[in-house]
């Protein structure tokens, strides 16, 4: 195996790792990346169709308040455009497809019965994230409160129609991709607080809407382009294939053993989520709060299916492309055209609780059932995709799920500073560790910054 040394060791070759090497390279340090896959990116990842092109396999959008991956992206030269949002969406509920307008004032929410209810109950969850401290939720003066239950619980202590619940749990479920019984009231009322930045507090439109939300921007040619020209411009610093399963501190510096290369480093960077830092060995073993951290903050189960057709159909019939369902395997959908429309490609989440079921189904099974999905959405013409593709993230051995790791009550109070706190040589980055945009490609490159600094001072 080779043995190198540098000041700084990086795990993972994600935004977050990738951007905190930038930013200690700038610094005048030297540098390894030691990266588990054979590609950068990580949740990043350009989803090969099978014909030479990708479509967006992991994360997809951006939008307003997203300042720090924004600035990555134009730093790296990388083409952004709208995301297609003109016309209609669909709604698809109790067997009965219908089309609704999101130039109102309900924005992305479908106007169900009990969307009054619904958004009484928006509004409230929108005036308690006010009094969360965006990145210390356990700090808020209703921590032990609003810690105490789930999102469910709460949610149901509100006079809801089955339209509004239905909502709210869509509401979850799209967001985070777990059911609202599985995370902890805190935890969302974080999410929506930290969905803003330094000037412009979080809310939840931002968190959902495509126009002016999280939704409303693309990448020419795929997010991915972002961490792949990144991790050329770091050259042979960032060492692919190279699963990292040991990091030994001792009164000398740190030792990180990887399959093939040991690094020895003043200090360790481990960026990824604390689910899948816990299957590093520690030696010496980390405090307890960590310890325990990383066994209570579980990532969310999710795939995404694509399918490619000769034109984007849907918007000569006056659809986005985008649709919400409370039946079939895909239960939100979007338009992953390229910018010109020069072909049409649909995309179809599958949420926590479909692609479970389908835990042990053969590819050829969820993608029968994902088709029926889109043909009921999108009419016959969405059953025959000329090409298809999918990504389950929840077999991702590097990933162990997606979009994000989430609390149950109790954790984000008793653990959530663990989250961020140095553990002697060893420092944290992830989108999980970020105040801001927490979750999102935005609080990765945010969690790279602040991380690189702190290393910066101890080093
Ligand atoms: C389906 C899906 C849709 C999403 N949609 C969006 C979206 O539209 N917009 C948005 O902003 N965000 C979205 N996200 C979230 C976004 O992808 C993440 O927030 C972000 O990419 C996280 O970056 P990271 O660097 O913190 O972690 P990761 O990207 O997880 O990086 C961690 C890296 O560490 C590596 N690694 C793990 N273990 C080891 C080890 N032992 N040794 C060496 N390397 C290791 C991994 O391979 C990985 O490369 C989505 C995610 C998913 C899965």
């Amino acid at each position: 195996a080779a043995a190198v040394s540098a000041d700084v060791v990086i795990v993972g070759a994600g935004l977050a790792g990738l951007t905190a090497a930038r930013d200690l390279v700038a610094a005048g340090r030297s540098v390894i990346v030691l990266e588990a896959r054979e590609r950068p990116g990580g949740r990043v990842y350009g989803l090969p169709l099978g014909d030479g092109t990708t479509s967006e396999g992991g994360a997809e959008f951006i939008g307003p308040t997203q300042d720090r991956i924004a600035a990555l992206t134009k730093e790296m030269g990388v083409e952004t455009f709208p995301t297609y949002n003109t016309g209609k969406n669909v709604y698809y509920r109790n067997g009965r497809r219908s089309l609704y307008a999101t130039d109102g004032i309900l924005g992305a929410v479908p106007p169900d019965w009990g969307v009054v209810d619904l958004q009484l109950a928006l509004l409230s969850l929108g005036n308690m994230a006010k009094e969360v401290p965006v990145g210390e939720p356990w700090k808020a003066p209703k921590a032990e409160e609003w810690d105490s239950q789930t999102f469910h619980t709460w949610s149901r202590s509100h006079s809801l129609s089955n339209g509004a619940r239905f909502l709210m749990d869509a509401f979850i479920s799209s967001t985070l991709s777990v059911r609202s019984r599985d995370v902890s009231l805190l935890y969302v009322l974080n999410y929506v607080a930290s969905a803003g930045n330094e000037t412009s507090p979080g809310n939840v439109d931002r968190l959902i809407n495509t126009r002016n939300g999280a939704q409303e921007t693309r990448f020419a040619g795929g997010p991915e382009q972002v961490p792949i020209r990144l991790a050329a411009r770091l050259g042979d610093r960032v060492r692919y294939n190279a699963p990292v399963r040991r990091i030994a501190s001792t009164s000398a510096g740190a030792a990180v053993t990887a399959d093939g290369i040991t690094v020895t480093a003043k200090r360790v960077i481990v960026a990824m989520s604390p689910a899948v830092a816990s299957k590093i060995d520690f030696t010496p073993a980390l405090p307890a709060s960590r310890l325990q951290l990383m066994q209570r903050y579980p990532m969310g189960s999710i795939a995404k299916f694509v399918g490619v057709y000769e034109t984007p159909f849907w918007r000569a019939e006056g659809l986005t492309g985008q649709a919400i369902a409370d039946s079939g395997v895909i239960d939100v959908t979007f338009d992953n055209s390229p910018p010109d429309g020069s072909r049409g490609i649909l995309m179809g989440f599958i949420n926590q609780s479909n692609i479970r079921r389908l835990d042990a189904a053969p590819p050829e099974e969820v993608k029968a059932a994902a088709l029926d999905s889109f043909g009921r959405l999108f009419g016959d013409k969405a059953r025959s995709p000329s090409l298809t593709a999918m990504q389950r993230w929840d077999n991702e051995t590097w990933s162990g799920g997606g979009p994000v790791g989430v609390a149950a009550p109790g954790v984000l109070t008793d653990f959530g500073a663990a989250l961020r706190a140095p553990c002697g040589l060893v420092h944290w980055a992830g989108t999980e560790t970020s105040g801001h945009w927490t979750g999102y490609m935005d609080g990765a490159v945010r969690s790279g910054e602040r991380v690189a600094k702190e290393v910066g001072t101890a080093l």
